[in-house]
């Protein structure tokens, strides 16, 4: 690799890698129970917001390593007849997302994280993958927010590169990163690829940057 691809001498730590595994451990400390009651605050103020009362059609994530879990949403997200999609790891390591629609009785498969993900090897597919920009809402799961509202992922950049769109003129999903309240810090850097949020939702409070 040569040392200008490199963002940091290999002998000293990278301070974001730090702070991103300091901030994973604290979540996956929760308990079932603060996990529980942080999911129904969440989902409480998530039903409010103007984003997801109009939407059409969601992306959610099923919950790992601790994430807050915004799945008590489906229930009413189906009431409501809103279509609802999940992250599927696009082949071929593009190292980004396709988004497709889950509903009872979707095949579903590991990927290479373990995380359960609509099996797209079945040839139906095709047909229920949607173009991201067609989306209306996406709730990102997040590692770490600050007060102005920026956000940390897993550092992938998977959701950076398939929402590197949202910055030209055109049709695009609103966007709302979810992280429990104990993932916020003061401020985390910024990086060019980064995606503004519209907000950020935690189960003690809502940033509008
Ligand atoms: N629930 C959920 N689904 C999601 C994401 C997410 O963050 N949460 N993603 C958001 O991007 C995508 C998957 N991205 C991920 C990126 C890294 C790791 C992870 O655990 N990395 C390990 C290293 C694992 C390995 O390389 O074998 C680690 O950092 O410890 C997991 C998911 C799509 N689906
Ligand atoms: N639009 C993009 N095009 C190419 N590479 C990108 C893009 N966005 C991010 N990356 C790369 O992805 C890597 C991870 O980015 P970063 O640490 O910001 O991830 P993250 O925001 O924590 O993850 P995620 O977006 O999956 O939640 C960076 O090294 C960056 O170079």
């Amino acid at each position: 690799m040569s040392g200008l691809s490199k963002p940091f001498p290999s002998d000293s730590p990278d301070p974001r890698r730090q702070l991103r595994q300091e901030l994973r451990r604290r979540r996956r400390a929760l308990t079932p129970n603060q996990q529980r009651n942080a999911a129904r605050a969440l989902c409480r103020r998530l039903r409010q917001l103007p984003e997801i009362r109009r939407a059409r059609r969601v992306a959610l994530y099923l919950p790992n390593d601790g994430e807050i879990d915004p799945s008590p949403l489906i229930a009413w997200l189906k009431d409501r007849s809103v279509r609802i999609y999940l992250p599927v790891l696009k082949p071929l390591s593009s190292n980004s997302l396709w988004f497709v629609h889950y509903h009872r009785g979707t095949p579903m498969v590991r990927n290479r994280f373990g995380i359960p993900e609509p099996d797209t090897q079945h040839g139906a597919h095709r047909a229920r993958r949607l173009p991201t920009w067609a989306l209306d809402l996406i709730l990102l799961p997040l590692v770490g927010f600050d007060d102005q509202g920026q956000r940390m992922g897993m550092g992938g950049g998977f959701y950076d590169r398939s929402l590197a769109f949202t910055r030209r003129p055109g049709p695009r999903p609103r966007l709302l990163g979810l992280a429990h309240e104990c993932q916020r810090v003061e401020q985390l850097p910024v990086a060019p690829w980064d995606v503004p949020l519209d907000a950020i939702v935690s189960d003690a409070r809502i940033i509008r940057p």
